[in-house]
């Protein structure tokens, strides 16, 4: 049973779901969503034809951490008597992941940990998710780790190294699926070239622009308006660069954003994309400045330098082969790590080279060879 509710989750998800219905003689694969974000969630559902089979639904307006925390355990507890899965595949690092990791814990059902050793050491960033996943770790059986450097946190933890496997990250499978689909399929890349048309007044195919997404709680507050104030910075400076900011549905990225960015004219906000229109919106972009985790290990592979505004990451691959550069939620570092890459050539050429820390497109076949072995 793979459970998930966010859309990060849903993403890197979706292809193992498949890759496990394809072998319907070894596996019965359900889907249980938790539906922690519901919008987003069913947005990716829909991109990769998903019906679940489970949907706890249990987004409510206002809740807050304990909420979630409280009613994913307590449905999961449920979901997991009624089903008695053999195995429970948890992703990465939401609520619905620490939360769905315990009650497999609890109900006696092993857990499998999809993205699994992702640390920054630092419980507050990111908030509550480090905490997450640290704790996930600690019920997991099998831990598929996307990196060499995952599976060292693990060992470092005194997980037994027969218990973790390698595999890549499942967004690079879920990634390269999609661009293919997109290449091969002439009416849905029209389709889709229409749509972002409808959404952009500009020429985003053949003019420059900059990719911005942020929804990190740890930057709420002082973070977002100091990542405000460097876009408008920028924004002037820079008349003939249009920036592309798709904005979180959550109220704290809302508010800030809309307030300070709405009206200017080579800004365009517009409500979150569903994956397809991204990833197609992301191949084409100059840079990309963004919180997000997933962002941090498509764009390497598009060959797209990443301004990451936080701090500290839990993928340091990228940022150790210099296409990925921390500049935190700070308006000075932003204006001029972004002026460096317009200015200076050399900076962009540097940071713009395609690698794959993160994977190859097989993480899901490793992961189902490991689990045809239990
Ligand atoms: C820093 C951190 O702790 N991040 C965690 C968070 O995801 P993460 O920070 O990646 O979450 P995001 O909401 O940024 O989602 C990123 C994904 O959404 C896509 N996208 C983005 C914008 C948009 O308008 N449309 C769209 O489809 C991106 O291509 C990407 O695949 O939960 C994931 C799932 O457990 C974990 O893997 C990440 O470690």
């Amino acid at each position: 049973m793979l459970v998930f509710g966010t859309r990060p989750e849903a993403i890197k998800m979706a292809p193992l779901y498949y890759a496990l219905k394809n072998c319907p003689d070894e596996f019965e694969t359900l889907v249980c969503v938790t539906a922690q974000h519901r919008q987003m969630l069913d947005q990716v559902l829909q991109v990769f034809g998903i019906t679940p089979d489970i949907d706890l639904n249990l987004m409510k307006a206002g809740q807050d951490l304990f909420d979630v925390t409280a009613s994913v355990l307590t449905g999961m507890r449920d979901v997991l008597k009624e089903y008695k899965p053999a195995a429970l595949l948890v992703h990465g690092d939401t609520t619905t992941t620490l939360a769905s990791a315990m009650a497999g814990f609890y109900g006696g059902v092993p857990v499998g940990h999809v993205e699994a050793g992702l640390r920054t050491h630092d419980l507050h960033a990111p908030f509550p998710e480090e905490l997450n996943r640290q704790v996930a770790s600690k019920v997991t059986r099998w831990h598929f780790a996307p990196t060499a450097f995952s599976k060292q946190n693990l060992l470092n933890e005194r997980v037994p190294e027969a218990h973790i496997e390698v595999t890549g990250n499942t967004v690079i499978d879920a990634l390269l699926w999609v661009l293919d689909r997109i290449d091969t399929d002439e009416e849905r890349k029209a389709a889709l070239t229409q749509f972002l048309g409808a959404r952009l007044p500009f020429d985003w195919q053949n003019r420059r622009f900059i990719l911005i997404t942020g929804h990190r709680r740890e930057n709420f507050g002082n973070g977002f308006l100091q990542i405000c104030e460097g876009l408008k910075e920028l924004a002037y400076r820079y008349p003939a660069m249009h920036f592309v900011y798709p904005v979180h549905l959550n109220p704290n990225v809302q508010e800030p954003v809309n307030r300070l960015l709405a009206g200017l004219p080579n800004i365009h906000l517009v409500e979150p994309l569903d994956y397809e229109p991204f990833v197609f919106l992301l191949k084409h972009a100059h840079i990309v400045l963004t919180d997000s985790g997933g962002i941090q290990e498509e764009a390497p592979s598009l060959g797209k330098p990443v301004l990451v505004m936080r701090d500290v990451t839990e993928r340091p691959e990228a940022v150790q082969a210099g296409t990925v550069r921390l500049v935190g939620a700070d308006r000075d570092r932003i204006v001029s790590n972004v002026a460096e890459l317009l200015d200076n050539p050399d900076s962009y050429k540097s940071m713009a080279r395609a690698h794959n820390p993160y994977g190859d497109g097989k993480a899901c076949e490793r992961i189902i060879n490991v689990l045809r072995n239990i």
